[in-house]
């Protein structure tokens, strides 16, 4: 496919290039607007059944960290809030910033947080392939998590312990046994609304739900992720892997709705 990145020849302003659904209707992130949310009382709560999970590894894919689970059964899913279905839990990834520069992709209130975690799953109960889904205006549904700095995260070290081994693009290795239930903040209130993939394709298949209580990692922490890089082994240029955010599209009149 289309070589893309996050610097000044191939970043988020060259994407539309390639991909023009990059300038569409319903694109991520947006900027989130806690007062001009709405409240509906019909929104309600998540739920995250994750007790079954199977992690499978931890891989650089040349753009962010990403641990990849086992998802050919309903062993881990999302539900509730805004869902018509039970998602299945597909990966999770993150963005981050340069050090002391924030790197989350939604912002609130125009205030960036330093980091943010996304939780992939797909509605396998309409589509017959993660593929399918991603490409469906239903079929993706990812779960936003906001990490501010402050103290250590207790579970953290577990991913950041890992990252060593994935330094380069395409590196991957095992990582069994890792619940992201660790990762989750104590209130499960959220922002939704219907958006897409913030990186290429950008296809417009995914309600977001983002959740409002951001959790807390280190400065130290999060620049172990800063020690990974774009490219790979082979390549002889070593470029940083960080800053790998898209920054927030135009909201072109959708809702964003609170949950109670
Ligand atoms: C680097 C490519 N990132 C993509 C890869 N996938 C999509 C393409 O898959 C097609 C089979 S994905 O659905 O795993 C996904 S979710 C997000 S995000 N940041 O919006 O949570 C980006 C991406
Ligand atoms: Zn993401």
């Amino acid at each position: 496919g289309h070589h893309w990145g996050y610097g000044k020849e191939d970043g988020p302003s060259a994407w539309h290039k390639n991909y023009p659904v990059a300038q569409g209707n319903r694109q991520s992130p947006i900027d989130i607007i806690p007062e001009e949310a709405t409240r509906d009382r019909d929104l309600g709560p998540i739920f995250l059944d994750y007790d079954r999970c199977t992690s499978i590894n931890i891989a650089n894919n040349g753009h962010s960290v990403v641990v990849e689970f086992v998802d050919s059964d309903d062993r881990s899913v999302i539900r509730g809030g805004p869902l018509d279905n039970p998602y299945r839990l597909k990966q999770f990834h993150f963005h981050w910033g340069g050090k002391g520069h924030d790197g989350s992709e939604h912002t609130v209130g125009g205030i960036g947080y330093a980091s943010e975690l996304h939780l992939v799953h797909w509605n396998a109960v309409k589509y017959r392939s993660f593929g399918d889904a991603a490409e469906a205006p239903d079929g993706l549904a990812v779960l936003g998590i906001f990490l501010e700095t402050g103290d250590d995260h207790r579970w953290l070290h577990m991913i950041t312990d890992a990252l060593f081994m994935v330094k380069y693009k395409g590196s991957d290795t095992d990582f069994k046994g890792f619940n992201p239930k660790c990762l989750l903040p104590s209130s499960l209130h959220y922002w939704t609304y219907l958006g897409s993939l913030t990186t290429p394709p950008l296809h417009e298949s995914v309600t977001w739900i983002l959740l409002k209580e951001p959790i807390i990692v280190s400065d130290k922490q999060l620049g172990m992720f800063r020690m990974l890089l774009f490219n790979g082994e082979d390549e002889d240029e070593r470029k940083r892997m960080e800053n790998n955010f898209r920054p927030p599209q135009p909201l072109k009149g959708r809702e964003v709705r609170s949950s109670n």
